[in-house]
């Protein structure tokens, strides 16, 4: 089968280009390997590396990993196993800062930043470097990992001039987190990873980004239509998605995808499922026009919902 040929999005300061849709080893892989005695940062779960070794047969060649998910070693040994060539891959990892979530604290799990997270992250990706790497969230206390995001930006600059990531960037971080490094920056950040669908459109943050050429990335573009994650009583998007995946002859995944991409926004989605995984791609092939783009956009407008870290960025919103 010849490889599938993948729209990219290129990136400012290096001029890069990234596969304009990443494949996920987060959210349940994530779970799954933290929930699972035995497993672990260095203990392997052979399930998780099959799911991405089908996931790059299936076509992405955009991974998306973290220090936090416990899935850097899975994301080594699949793209080992899948036998791809290292060049044809683009690798997304990112420092774990620590978290405070359900006012229980989780410290980083290397406090001393984001120097030490690579470091041992290239160790289990069997690589010399990546092609992203991210600050995964804007979480710094004494209790998390106790230094400051100027100091934490500097070691990110480090990586870059030692070759050991090719861009830097940030997750879920608001204008106002952004400003702090944008202040005493030598590389801005190449990227801004934040939840992103038809129902949390974020439009500040996005046209702040856009301002300062800091390509969005959108996680968890699907939640409109996953009813164990979006259970509200209200969904103003279900009559208008199924109407228009029907018009569009797609399944309505592939409608909701597309609406993100189309917005200039990089999704990141994830699907054991390896039906799913090849489909996924469909997307591209596809124009939403733009009454319907619009009509999209302003009915999510209606409703305002985070599936993840509500708690910590919805503060001082609505
Ligand atoms: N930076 C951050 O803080 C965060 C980053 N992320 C990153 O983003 C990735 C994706 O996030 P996630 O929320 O999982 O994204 P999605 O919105 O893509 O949801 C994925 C889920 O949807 C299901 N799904 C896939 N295809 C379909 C379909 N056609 N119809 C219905 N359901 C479908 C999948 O199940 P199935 O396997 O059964 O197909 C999977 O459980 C993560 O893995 C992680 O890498 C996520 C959250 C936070
Ligand atoms: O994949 C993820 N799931 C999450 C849940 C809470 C905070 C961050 C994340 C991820 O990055």
């Amino acid at each position: 089968m010849a490889p599938i040929k993948i729209p990219t999005f290129t990136l400012a300061r290096t001029g890069d280009k990234i596969p304009a849709v990443g494949f996920g080893s987060g959210t349940k892989h994530r779970i799954r390997k933290q929930s699972t005695p035995g497993l672990g940062m260095q203990v392997r779960d052979d399930e998780i590396t099959n799911v991405i070794v089908s996931a790059i047969d299936s076509g992405f060649s955009h991974l998306d990993t973290a220090e936090s998910y416990l899935t850097r070693i899975e994301v080594g040994d699949a793209v080992e196993k899948s036998g791809i060539d290292r060049s044809k891959l683009w690798i997304t990892d990112k420092w774990d800062q620590g978290w405070v979530l359900g006012g229980q604290t989780y410290p980083s799990h290397s406090p001393s930043g984001p120097y030490e997270s690579l470091k041992e992250g290239l160790k289990l990706l069997k690589t010399d470097h990546v092609e992203l790497f991210l600050i995964h969230g804007p979480f710094f206390t004494k209790e998390t990992s106790n230094i400051t995001i100027e100091e934490a930006w500097k070691q990110m600059e480090q990586l870059v001039d030692e070759k050991l990531t090719r861009n830097i960037g940030v997750s879920n971080f608001d204008i106002e987190w952004l400003e702090k490094i944008l202040k005493v920056c030598k590389y801005k950040p190449q990227v801004n990873q934040i939840e992103y669908h038809l129902y949390l459109q974020q439009e500040p943050v996005v046209e702040f980004c856009r301002k300062h050429e800091i390509l969005i990335e959108g996680y968890s573009p699907l939640t409109p239509i996953r009813p164990e994650k979006f259970s509200k009583d209200v969904n103003p998007l279900k009559p208008v998605v199924e109407e228009l995946s029907k018009k569009y002859n797609v399944d309505p995944s592939l409608l909701l995808l597309r609406w993100v991409y189309q917005s200039g926004v990089l999704p990141i989605t994830t699907s054991s499922n390896p039906e799913r995984q090849r489909n996924t791609f469909k997307f591209f092939d596809f124009k939403i026009d733009p009454e319907d783009f619009d009509r999209l956009k302003s009915v999510g407008q209606s409703v305002h919902f985070r599936g993840n870290l509500a708690e910590q960025l919805e503060k001082n919103k609505n």
